[in-house]
């Protein structure tokens, strides 16, 4: 695993005298995905652009690998050095390129050869499950397929951090549960370590283990999610546990079937059964 370590150190940031970010510390290791939580406005975004070096923190400093990054009022790294990629929400295509240009613009400034970038942005396409879009501009595209494209711009780099900011919002859940096991897998393959910054835990759940948690601009509770989720203390990770427990997928349609008794389910059966000799399964098996 690359030696990578990212580390917020008492970060602090305003605007306008609004306190957007107050006293937030959190380090992120090479291999330990890292999801920064929270509801809307309690200053995920606002971390993740202070981590990036696309703005200056008014307080507390970023350092990689134990260097300083960023300090009060300075970026003295830019993003493009920092060893890492980003996927934000508004996905910042090249309209006028294809979708295979766009992954390749990403990789120009890395200095590699025409065969190492042409192999990284055909990896990327397929990844993403846009190759048969490879010819095609973003404005012919979906939402979902964009931001596809823009997933695929920031793995070809191969960075050693992926940041991204609510990336699957728009997404189906198909997709986005495709998409997210295949950013894990490639993740470790490539011993690439994400920051993804989510309101929702289960999207959170589905590619790190760790996570810290915002709100109002203060981290309320850090930990790995399977220790948070047992006594959680923000009302985000409380509401979720609570719900979740409640709308267990199986329970809710055991109470929307029909009567249970066995005349029914046969009723039913014959009604839904797509073949002759090809039941659909529902609830226990017949034979119970
Ligand atoms: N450039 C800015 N100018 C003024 N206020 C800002 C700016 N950026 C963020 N804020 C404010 O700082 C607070 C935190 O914003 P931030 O975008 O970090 O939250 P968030 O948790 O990412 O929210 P969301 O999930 O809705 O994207 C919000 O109240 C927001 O209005």
């Amino acid at each position: 695993m690359k030696e990578s370590r990212f580390e917020a150190r008492s970060l602090g940031k305003s605007y306008g005298g609004y306190r957007a970010l107050c006293d937030v510390s959190f380090t992120v290791t090479a291999g330990e995905n890292l999801a920064v939580l929270g509801p809307s406005g309690s200053g995920k975004s606002t971390a993740l652009r202070l981590l990036a070096g696309l703005e200056a923190p008014d307080a507390g400093e970023v350092f990689l690998n134990g260097i300083p990054v960023s300090a009060p009022g300075r970026v003295m790294s830019p993003p493009h050095r920092r060893g890492i990629s980003l996927v934000f929400q508004d996905l910042a295509l090249w309209p006028n390129l294809s979708a295979r240009d766009n992954v390749a613009m990403g990789l120009s400034g890395l200095k590699l050869s025409r065969d190492e970038a042409r192999t990284r942005t055909r990896d990327a396409l397929r990844l993403c499950g846009i190759e048969e879009l490879a010819d095609r501009r973003p404005g012919t595209m979906s939402g979902g397929q964009q931001q596809r494209v823009a997933l695929a711009r920031a793995i070809a780099v191969r960075p050693a951090f992926l940041l991204m900011d609510e990336p699957y919002s728009g997404l189906d859940l198909v997709l986005k549960s495709r998409l997210l096991a295949e950013v894990r897998a490639f993740a470790a393959a490539q011993e690439m370590t994400v920051i993804l910054v989510t309101h929702d835990p289960l999207e959170a759940m589905s590619l790190c283990r760790a996570a810290v948690v915002l709100d109002k601009g203060r981290i309320v509770e850090a930990g790995l999610l399977s220790d948070l989720l047992r006594d959680p203390r923000s009302d985000l990770l409380r509401v979720f546990r609570d719900e979740f427990s409640r709308h267990d997928p199986m329970r809710a349609l055991e109470h929307q079937a029909p009567s249970t008794s066995d005349c029914a389910r046969e009723e039913f059966h014959l009604r839904v059964t797509p073949f002759p000799g090809m039941p659909l399964r529902f609830g226990p098996s017949r034979s119970a």
